[in-house]
């Protein structure tokens, strides 16, 4: 039996840090373990601006002091932005996040259409240039059905950019695992909760907020595409944990928020997933290699030493006024973080 397992350089490529007190909270609990993540522009206004970016990059670097982690910043899709304002600022953003107007938390000022002609002008830029396209892909149909009604969307733009990295951010369903081989600029994320729960575990019995979230978990057989996918480490789909904290009485009321808070119990989550479906061989390709690979980053070197000894998830991560409940509050996880060495 492994009683010891080590990840090394851990990316989270679709992260949530938030701002302010929640950032301070929240920031530590991916840079003390993770060596770097994509950070979603979403904030209340969105990152649109160099400014904005510049100064929240800062932010995020002050919240979280640790050297060895760094935050991959992105901007939030927007139809006007010039091939100008894309070239300058290019090498200070990993991509572009497109969100669909209205369709997730803080999109309300996404793109109103997603046709083709519409979004050409800004993706004919990225593409020249190089910055790739991550998307939040569900339509506004029928809650189950949004993200197969999206593939179409992802075809036509993957079809009409065939120079653009296009990333289905959060992929839920078998429809966009079998996606990802028919078209070679299309890449994926998936998170840990997708490739653990189905909608019944958020919704059949008693109702679990802490596991609502965009796009909602779907069936048994979706859950296992996305999860045979992850454990063979498929070349194109990387970890993005879409950890996503809402204070607990955003949560815990009548109009919940959607977003799942996975960051501090991902890497044992993880650990004990591959464990037990005797994959570990490959949990560091889909944890680190395969973004790598995908977004052309830096090794950095940065060992999270894991031994089988029981983790009991907090209940609560709280500082200041703010406080946030992790997936498993309060339950046990097999594997714990023992150390962190370079
Ligand atoms: N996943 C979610 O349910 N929520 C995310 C937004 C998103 O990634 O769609 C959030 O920012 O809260
Ligand atoms: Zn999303
Ligand atoms: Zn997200």
């Amino acid at each position: 039996m492994q009683t010891i397992f080590e990840i090394d350089s851990a990316l989270d490529m679709h992260l949530h840090l938030r701002d302010g007190d929640m950032l301070k909270l929240v920031g530590p609990l991916t840079s003390e373990t993770f060596s770097g993540a994509l950070i979603m522009p979403n904030l209340v206004p969105p990152v649109t601006t160099k400014e904005a970016m510049l100064s929240y990059k800062q932010r995020i670097q002050e919240a979280c002091s640790e050297d060895k982690f760094t935050p991959h910043l992105t901007l939030f899709f927007q139809n006007n932005y010039s091939y100008e304002f894309l070239e300058d600022i290019k090498d200070e953003i990993i991509g572009i996040k497109l969100y669909p107007a209205g369709i997730t938390t803080n999109s309300e000022t996404g793109v109103a259409s997603m046709d083709v002609e519409v979004l050409r002008p800004t993706l004919e830029s990225m593409s020249k240039l190089g910055i790739p396209l991550c998307i939040h892909g569900e339509t506004n149909g029928f809650v189950m059905d949004r993200e197969k009604e999206f593939m179409p969307i992802y075809e036509s733009i993957a079809q009409a950019f065939p120079d653009l990295k296009i990333i289905m951010e959060h992929i839920t369903t078998k429809d966009a695992v079998e996606l990802l081989d028919k078209y070679d600029n299309l890449y994926a994320t998936v998170t840990l909760h997708h490739l653990l729960i189905t909608l019944d575990d958020m919704a059949g019995g008693m109702l679990k907020p802490h596991l609502f979230c965009k796009p909602i978990a779907k069936r048994p057989e979706d859950r296992d595409a996305l999860l045979n996918a992850a454990l063979k480490a498929h070349p194109k789909l990387m970890f993005g944990s879409d950890s996503a904290p809402h204070p607990k009485h955003k949560k815990e009321c009548c109009g919940c928020a959607a977003g799942v808070f996975t960051s501090p119990i991902a890497l044992q989550a993880l650990t004990q997933l591959f464990e037990e479906n005797d994959s570990l061989e490959n949990l560091n390709a889909f944890v680190s290699l395969n973004a790598r690979r995908i977004y052309n980053l830096n090794p950095v070197s940065k060992k999270v030493k894991l031994v089988k000894k029981d983790f009991i998830v907090p209940t609560t991560y709280n500082f200041k006024g703010e406080s946030v409940v992790p997936m498993y509050a309060g339950e046990v996880l097999n594997w714990t973080i023992q150390a962190i060495e370079d």
